[in-house]
C-alpha cells in the first residue's frame, strides 16, 4: 500500500486565451491505508486531480509522490500510469457483457500477461473476498445489479493496487443499491487497508467512504481535515452548503446573542463584537415542539408555522419568529403541522456555524 504525497500541484489547462487553474497548488497527504475524501462542485476540479495521481495528466507545477517515490514533477510524469500500481472506478462500474464474470475479473491480469494457474488463483481469492465465487461462470446479464458492483470491484482490486481512485463510484447506481455499494467498498477499503482516494460532489459518498476529507473548489483545497470536523466547522457559507443542507440566515449580533425579531439565540462562550453576520443551522440542530424543553436543545422564542410539506418520508415546515415573516427556517417535523401554529424553536446552540457579512467562518 501507498502514501501519496502531493506538493504544491498546479494543473493550468487553456481555453483560448483563458488560463484554466484545474489545481491550483494543491498539497495533501493520504496516509498508507487512509481513505481520503475529496468533495467538490462541477468543474471543481476534482477528477483532474485523480488523473493527475493517476499519472494520466501532466502537472503544469507541483510534484506527487508515492511513499518517497517522486512520480510526477512540474511538466513530467516520471512514473507511467501502469507502473503505479494503482486500481481506478469510475462512474460506470460497467462489465463487458460478453465475457463471464470470471473472465471479467481475470481481464486485467491477462493483459499484464499474468500466468494461467496464478490468474485463476488470484481470481478466486477475490471473488471469496466479495462473495461471488458462485457466479464467476455466469454473464453479467445472469447476475444480480450488486454482484455485477462486486465483479466490477473485484476487476479493479485482482492486481493488488497499492492505490484505489475512484471517481464520482456511486452516481450512476440506483438509490437502493447505492448504500449496500458503498458499505462494501468501505468494508473492502478497511479490511485490506487500502490506501483509498475517492472524489464526488456527493457529501454522502465521501462521508460513507472516507476519513479524511479535502474541499475543493476553483482547484483550490479550501479545507481538509477529519470528516466530521468539516461537517461541524466549515470554512465558508459555500463550503456549508455543499456538505449538506443548512439554514443560512443573515442576522445581528447583539449583547452575546443572535438577534432574529423575537428569536434570541445566545452564543454560548464566544465573544463576537456586535456586528451582521450570517448564521449557519443544520436540519438536525432545530426543532419545533409544543413542550417548553427538548434535551439538549435551547427553547429560543415562539414561532409561527408558514408551509409544511412532506419530502422523501420527512415532514418538513417553514417557520418564521412571529414578530418578523421575512426572516424563515427550514425544520424536519415528526407530523404534519398546520400552517398558522405557533409553537417553540429550539436550537442546539452549540452547533450553529456563525459566518461574517463576506461568509467566512467567525
Ligand atoms: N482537457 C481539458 N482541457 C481544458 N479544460 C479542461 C480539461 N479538463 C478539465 N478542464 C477544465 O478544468 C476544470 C476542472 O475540471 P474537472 O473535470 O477536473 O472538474 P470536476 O470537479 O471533476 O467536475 P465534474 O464533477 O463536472 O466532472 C473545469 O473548468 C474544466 O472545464
Amino acid at each position: 500500500m501507498a502514501k501519496v504525497i502531493l506538493k504544491e500541484l498546479t494543473k493550468i489547462f487553456k481555453k483560448g486565451k483563458a488560463l484554466i487553474y484545474a489545481a491550483n497548488k494543491v498539497s495533501l497527504e493520504v496516509n498508507d491505508g487512509e481513505s481520503f475524501g475529496i468533495l467538490g462542485p462541477s468543474g471543481g476540479g476534482k477528477t483532474t486531480l485523480l488523473r493527475l495521481i493517476a499519472g494520466l495528466e501532466v502537472p503544469t507545477d507541483g510534484y506527487i509522490y508515492f511513499d518517497n517515490v517522486m512520480v510526477s514533477a512540474p511538466n513530467k510524469v516520471i512514473i507511467d500510469p501502469a507502473d503505479r500500481g494503482i486500481a481506478m472506478v469510475f462512474q460506470n462500474w460497467a462489465l463487458y457483457p460478453n465475457m463471464t464474470i470470471f473472465d471479467n475479473i481475470a481481464f486485467p491480469l491477462r493483459n499484464q500477461k499474468v500466468p494461467k494457474a496464478e490468474i485463476s488463483k488470484k481470481v478466486n481469492e477475490v471473488a471469496e473476498i466479495l462473495n461471488i465465487k458462485n457466479v464467476l461462470d455466469h454473464y453479467p446479464r445472469e447476475v444480480s445489479g450488486g454482484q455485477m458492483q462486486r465483479a466490477a470491484l473485484a476487476r479493479a482490486l485482482v492486481k493488488n493496487p497499492k492505490l484505489l481512485l475512484l471517481d464520482e463510484p456511486f452516481s450512476n447506481l440506483d438509490a437502493q443499491i447505492r448504500d449496500s455499494a458503498r458499505a462494501l467498498v468501505k468494508k473492502i477499503q478497511k479490511e485490506l487497508k487500502l490506501t483509498t482516494i475517492i472524489v464526488s460532489h456527493d457529501p454522502a459518498d465521501i462521508f460513507s467512504i472516507a476519513e479524511q476529507v479535502g474541499v475543493i473548489f476553483n482547484g483550490i483545497l479550501v479545507q481538509k481535515g477529519n470528516a466530521s470536523e468539516i461537517y461541524d466547522n466549515p470554512v465558508n457559507v459555500t463550503v456549508s452548503r455543499l456538505l449538506g443542507d443548512i439554514n443560512i440566515i443573515k442576522a445581528e449580533i447583539n449583547n452575546n446573542a443572535i438577534n432574529l425579531g423575537n428569536i434570541i439565540i445566545p452564543i454560548n462562550n464566544r465573544k463576537i463584537e456586535k456586528q451582521v453576520v450570517y448564521i449557519g443551522i443544520r436540519p438536525e440542530d432545530i426543532r419545533i415542539s409544543d413542550s417548553n424543553e427538548i434535551p439538549e436543545f435551547v427553547n429560543v422564542g415562539k414561532v409561527k408555522v408558514k408551509v409544511t410539506s412532506y419530502v422523501a418520508g420527512i415532514f418538513k415546515a417553514v417557520v418564521s419568529p412571529i414578530n418578523d415573516e421575512s426572516i424563515e427556517f427550514d425544520v424536519n417535523t415528526e407530523r404534519h403541522i398546520k400552517a398558522g401554529t405557533e409553537m417553540n424553536l429550539f436550537v442546539r446552540t452549540n452547533k450553529i456555524k456563525i459566518f461574517d457579512e463576506k461568509g467566512n467562518k467567525i
